[in-house]
């Protein structure tokens, strides 16, 4: 298999690639996006508890699907060690980075975990992505495989670790509120992913793009997991929400996460918060980086709307299933 990076193909072609352009009909609203009105979702992690807080976090959930949090325990230093860490890796050159390529039999098949490029499947096939990314399994603990794992720079793995292990925390933290908000038990959805939970960290590298217009850094889609994590550059914006099939710039704030409910969550809860649609748009100057730390449920487990949730007048929105019957579980 030949393939190139997004990276590569940036410094060497004036016009983005065929397979990377947004079909015509699609393109009019390519770069149409609005600001979201205020108040902006933004979430104070440390206050969460606060009846005023959950139920912002509440209606952020039903409105958008989506949040910023502050508050949120990851010192910036970590922050900052992380993002330089991931530039660097970025910046290597090629033969470095395919070290931990995801390329595997010769180059004959993509892994999931690894450094590459890929298409982001939707129902309608949309073609590329003006994206590279650098997938690694930080969860389960033991399922860590940190061959794929950079050496360069030298810090990225002891930073990628303890920046998971805060990561793990929110996810709880926001998992149990939820249930709380919804009137469940508070361990609900804790207790259903148990430690056999995935979790996966996905660098995204944008590099700039001559004709932004033309292409997208990520296609639409909605996450498959149970919620995703994101610490989006300070510098470039480009990450985008949709919402009664418009589209709204998310706001770029230093130091906050961005966190969005992803399709298990939906499914769970029966539909009452949505898993939001979601791109990025690129930009002709700048690259960008991002992190996003994608919670997922393991094959094993069966998904279904959360008996409390349910009765005569709140029927099941979803049936039940088991997450590797339907590719929910990157298995
Ligand atoms: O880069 C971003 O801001 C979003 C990335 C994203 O949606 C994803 O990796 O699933
Ligand atoms: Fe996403």
């Amino acid at each position: 298999m030949v393939r190139t990076t997004v990276q590569d193909l940036a410094a060497a072609v004036e016009e983005p690639p065929r397979q990377y352009v947004v079909h015509e009909r699609d393109r009019d609203h390519l770069l149409a996006a609005d600001e979201m009105p205020d108040p902006i979702p933004l979430i104070d992690l440390g206050r969460l508890m606060a009846a005023d807080e959950a139920h912002k976090l509440r209606e952020a959930l039903q409105t958008w699907g989506l949040f910023l949090v502050t508050n949120h325990g990851i010192e910036e230093s970590l922050m900052d060690a992380m993002m330089s860490a991931s530039r660097d890796f970025f910046r290597q050159p090629p033969e470095e980075k395919n070290k931990c390529s995801n390329l595997i039999d010769d180059g004959e098949h993509l892994e999931m975990e690894g450094y590459g490029n890929d298409k982001v499947v939707t129902p309608q096939d949309q073609g590329l992505s003006w994206n590279d990314r650098l997938h690694l399994r930080v969860e389960p603990q033991d399922e860590r495989n940190f061959a794929k794992w950079p050496t360069h720079p030298e810090s990225f793995r002891d930073v990628l670790l303890e920046y998971a292990s805060r990561t793990k925390r929110i996810r709880d933290l926001i998992l149990r509120s939820i249930a709380k908000i919804l009137d469940l038990d508070e361990d609900y959805f804790v207790n259903k992913i148990s430690n056999t939970a995935r979790g996966f960290a996905r660098f995204n590298y944008y590099p700039p793009c001559s004709r932004p217009e033309l292409v997208l850094g990520m296609r639409p889609h909605s996450d498959v997991g149970l919620l995703t994590i994101l610490f989006v550059d300070h510098d470039v914006g480009g990450l985008q929400v949709q919402r009664d099939g418009k589209w709204y710039n998310v706001p770029v704030k230093p130091y906050t996460l961005v966190i969005n409910l992803a399709d298990c969550m939906e499914i769970m809860c029966n539909g009452i918060f949505m898993s939001p649609v979601h791109r990025v748009v690129t930009n002709a100057k700048k690259e960008r980086l991002s992190l996003g730390v994608f919670y997922v449920v393991d094959g094993e487990t069966v998904l279904e709307p959360a008996p409390g949730l349910l009765d005569d007048k709140r029927p099941p929105r979803y049936e039940k299933f088991k997450a590797k019957d339907f590719g929910f579980s990157f298995d």
